[in-house]
């Protein structure tokens, strides 16, 4: 009813920018379109009006994102149309002084920046910058943290559709929700982040025919952030980039855009060292990934080291003893969850090939995973010691939280990874809280900030009060 203290000019200012809104929301959800360029993005002209190139969005640009940015900029002379999506104005504006580029440095080789990214920034953004940022999102990547990925995508789900493809980066498999638990055991083969992202944003209600395909990277390069340049980052170890799809039990796999995002990467596939994986094989290298996060991350930040020291735990006689013990715990854990989720042995595999496959995670493969890691990222500070002096909420939820979980649904002893949660938990991270959503959600809610933007500027007209 406060609309009807506005005056008619600002009623019909107001209806028009709905009515923008609405209209360009429209339209860019139509299969296929390419966003519409209003000239209200804060990208520079040359890379916002190319019209054939795929459109590439990231949201939470970290080094993993900042070395795929690079990647699929750099490693074709028609690349695609990266777009950053900023949630934090600071970073946003910071972004434009760097010149909208990011800069990869490798070790005997010159720096090498990009050209510039389009950027879009939401909080604080002008009503003219919002109706920019409603175009629809064919390929989202998301990089936030795994505790940050579900409000990142809610942010930007209304520009999300069926025919997008939405793919996570993050560390740690997520937390076993509930849900998961009355869906069948089957579901404890997803990662949690996306059953978080599926069950929250997709599941049943409205959105359901609107769900995007779901894919996983699981990135294995040594990065680190360059400490000069926010937009910088190091490429010290040359790792690989697994891509896959998340699929439910019986869920067939969408192969045409797996071969379009294989289409997409094709000409960063050999920097990426990137390889397409099947459902299964994707699940195991997630697996691998979460043993070396399990024991790298949290020993790094509780005992203050760089990755490397985890191939001399002698040196640290306590990080010795937590780490043998997290062994045989994750051992534990792991096997029996692989023994009941592993495909039965199939027609073409020898009998050596399928006990292998059972022994994956005994707890000399296991060091062999994390040893393999903590060399290829010696000088690495882990993600969770640059958290934890930063002052940053961790991810042990979604790592060792997770183990705890799936070791308790097991009913298996899982008092190790606790303790080493709670550790890490206690000793460096703040105080808990609930994410508090930042983004605009949908045209509704960017409507509501025009409004407030035009009452501002209703209250400014008529002066002060006398
Ligand atoms: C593999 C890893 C531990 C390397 O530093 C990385 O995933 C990290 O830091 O989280």
């Amino acid at each position: 009813m406060k609309l009807l203290s506005f005056t008619q000019s600002t009623r019909t200012q107001l209806r028009r920018s709905y009515g923008q809104i609405k209209r360009n929301y429209d339209r860019s959800r139509c299969r296929g379109q390419r966003p519409l360029s209003s000239g209200m993005s804060t990208t520079p002209t040359s890379t916002s009006t190319t019209t054939e190139r795929p459109e590439v969005h990231i949201i939470g640009l970290g080094n993993v994102t900042k070395l795929i940015a690079h990647s699929l900029m750099t490693s074709s002379p028609n690349p695609p149309n990266v777009t950053v999506v900023f949630r934090d104005m600071d970073r946003f504006q910071s972004f434009a002084k760097a010149g909208h580029k990011i800069t990869l440095s490798r070790k005997n080789d010159v720096d090498s920046t990009t050209e510039e990214l389009v950027a879009e920034g939401f909080k604080g953004a002008s009503p003219d910058k919002l109706k920019a940022n409603h175009i629809r999102v064919q390929t989202l990547i998301v990089g936030t943290k795994a505790y940050d990925a579900l409000s990142a995508v809610r942010d930007i789900v209304f520009r999300l559709d069926a025919e997008s493809e939405v793919i996570f980066v993050q560390n740690g498999m997520g937390r076993l929700i509930p849900f998961v638990e009355s869906s069948g055991a089957c579901l404890t083969w997803l990662p949690g982040i996306y059953e978080e992202v599926r069950k929250h944003l997709f599941y049943g209600g409205k959105a359901e025919h609107r769900t995007p395909k779901f894919y996983q990277m699981i990135v294995s390069h040594g990065l680190y952030a360059t400490p000069t340049n926010p937009f910088g980052s190091v490429h010290a170890g040359r790792g690989k980039v697994y891509l896959g799809p998340v699929l439910e039990d019986g869920q067939p796999e969408d192969t045409v855009r797996t071969k379009r995002l294989l289409k997409l990467f094709l000409p960063a596939k050999s920097v990426l060292n990137l390889e397409v994986v099947s459902r299964d094989q994707l699940l195991l290298r997630q697996l691998d990934k979460l043993v070396a996060n399990a024991i790298i991350n949290p020993l790094t930040a509780i005992f203050a080291v760089k990755n490397g020291e985890i191939l001399h735990p002698e040196k640290i006689p306590e990080m010795e003893k937590d780490m043998s013990m997290l062994y045989e715990e994750i051992s534990a854990i792991l096997s029996f969850h692989i023994g009941l989720n592993m495909p039965p042995k199939s027609n073409d595999m020898t009998d050596a090939a399928y006990t292998q496959q059972l022994s994956r995670y005994s707890v000399k493969n296991l060091k062999k995973i994390v040893n393999r890691v903590a060399e290829m990222t010696a000088e690495n500070t882990s993600s969770m010691l640059a958290d934890v002096q930063a002052g940053r909420k961790t991810e042990i939820d979604y790592i060792n939280g997770y183990l705890v979980q799936l070791g308790k649904k097991y009913t298996l002893p899982t008092a190790t990874n606790e303790r080493i949660v709670r550790r890490v938990k206690s000793k460096f991270s703040p105080p808990e809280t609930e994410d508090t959503p930042i983004i605009p959600r949908d045209p509704r809610y960017q409507v509501a900030m025009v409004l407030k933007e035009l009452r501002k500027k209703e209250k400014e007209k008529k002066g002060p009060k006398k």
